[in-house]
């Protein structure tokens, strides 16, 4: 038997509760947490500190295989731990791509052996993601990794066609089409938001139109095929509006957004920096407060972090030849508490709603995102929203350090990660997996 007694934290950050974890389950919440706790139990103090559903990223890019020189499975699931996540989805545009049922297995296996997080090996949509060919995503579904998601994200389905097929496959399976919806067309060489800031620096822009067209699409699609679709990082207030309407309507949709999308805007382009160019760019003030408000009234689901390492050389660069992407799994409780727990604008329930109970549900996982209620599987994250720390690239545990918050300071640490009830991360350090575990 392993038992763990939680002492003195606060579930949903309200009144303080001991909470008992034996053999991978919570056994107990409250008063009785310490009265049943058997003598072996390890003890922590965790006083004051607040306690989450294990976090559930519905949106990471590992980037093994293939892609070992930014990241991976085992350095970005370790990353995952210390952001206080116990899941994470895994993007299919690896090399080679997450295209078959060999390559999700592979993909599961490396996370299950680095033991950080569970792995979710998200299946592409298109077949080497060129956006012809279905890809074998019956075979990925009943593979070992039951691939519910399924994404080409870093491209768009662009082929409506594809896309309506796509869907209709996914229904046999329970499972989802995760869009990246960008217009290819309309943003071809596109390298920032299109609006005043990219005029003036005479980059080429990325309308928002491109975005929003395709999303107004895929949801008229999704309803006429009666399928599930996910929009991933929406970064427009029109993306707001359209999955607003789409939902009024009943049409079965949720959509994501990004911490980035939640706190930068397209004025970091100024720089020049490509530490701020990502996929879809950040866009103007007004989109940042409309998703923010999307977010807080429900009508975006989930916040995804896209995780997106690069090596050094392709974001040491200029603006132009710099990669799209930034890395994201340690900064995004601290973004979110940030920008809307210390702004009143949610409670610790809708934290864990967004980033925990409905990622699961998305991806159809039944042992995560259950909450924090005796007899689930004890994944639980323990932050201090006290803490204030500078964010430093280099002394992060993702292998890369493009990330765009280097040398910002922002609330909240997560000191400890339970993942089925064995520690993944104390006093804000990961713990290796013991060859016992
Ligand atoms: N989000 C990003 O900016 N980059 C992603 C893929 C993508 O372009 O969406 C990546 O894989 O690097």
């Amino acid at each position: 038997m392993t038992a763990h007694l939680l002492t003195g934290v606060r579930p949903y950050g309200e009144d303080a509760a001991d909470i008992l974890v034996i053999d991978g389950r919570i056994a107990a919440i409250g008063p009785e947490a310490a009265a049943q706790a058997p003598a072996e139990a390890e003890r922590h103090a965790f006083d004051e500190l607040i306690a989450l559903p294990g976090l559930v990223d519905i949106h990471t890019h590992l980037r093994e295989p293939g892609g070992e020189s930014a990241e991976t499975v085992y350095t970005g699931t370790r990353a995952a731990a210390v952001g206080g996540y116990t899941a994470v989805f895994a993007m299919a545009n690896t090399n080679p791509v997450q295209d078959n049922a060999g390559v999700v297995e592979q993909v599961l296996r490396l996370g299950q052996d680095a033991g950080w997080v569970d792995v979710h090996p998200v299946g592409a949509v298109s077949q080497g993601l060129k956006g012809e060919q279905l890809s074998e995503m019956g075979a990925m579904a009943g593979s070992a990794a039951q691939v519910r998601v399924f994404s080409d994200d870093g491209r768009c389905v662009y082929d409506p066609v594809l896309m309506r097929r796509a869907l209709e496959y996914v229904k046999s399976f329970d499972g989802v089409i995760a869009q990246h919806s960008q217009d290819p067309r309309l943003t071809e060489g596109s390298q920032m938001h299109e609006g005043a800031v990219s005029a003036e620096l005479g980059l080429r822009g990325w309308p928002a139109v491109a975005e929003e067209s395709i999303i107004a699409r895929d949801v008229l699609l999704a309803e006429h095929v009666g399928s599930r679709l996910h929009v991933c990082h929406l970064s427009t207030s029109g993306s707001v509006d359209i999955i607003r309407w789409a939902k009024a309507r009943g049409i079965d949709v949720t959509a994501e957004v990004t911490p980035h999308h939640l706190l930068l805007t397209d004025e970091m382009a100024r720089s020049y920096s490509p530490l701020y160019k990502v996929n879809p760019p950040l866009r103007t003030a007004e989109d940042v407060e409309a998703v923010r408000e999307a977010l807080a009234d429900g009508t975006i689901d989930v916040v995804g972090t896209d995780h997106a390492p690069h090596p050094l050389e392709d974001k040491d660069c200029e603006w132009q030849a710099g990669a799209f992407g930034m890395t994201g799994l340690e900064t995004a409780l601290p973004i979110l508490i940030e920008t809307m727990v210390s702004t009143g604008r949610m409670t610790w329930r809708d934290i864990a709603r967004v980033m925990s109970t409905t990622p699961a549900l998305i991806g159809r996982v039944r042992d995560q995102g259950q909450g924090l209620e005796v007899g689930a599987p004890a994944n639980i994250t323990v932050v201090d929203p006290t803490v204030r720390r500078t964010i430093d690239g280099a002394s992060q545990w993702t292998h890369s350090t493009n990330t765009p918050y280097a040398g910002m300071e922002l609330p909240g640490q997560v000191i400890a990660t339970f993942l089925h009830g064995r520690p993944t991360v104390l006093a804000g350090a990961p713990v290796e997996k013991r060859d016992e575990d």
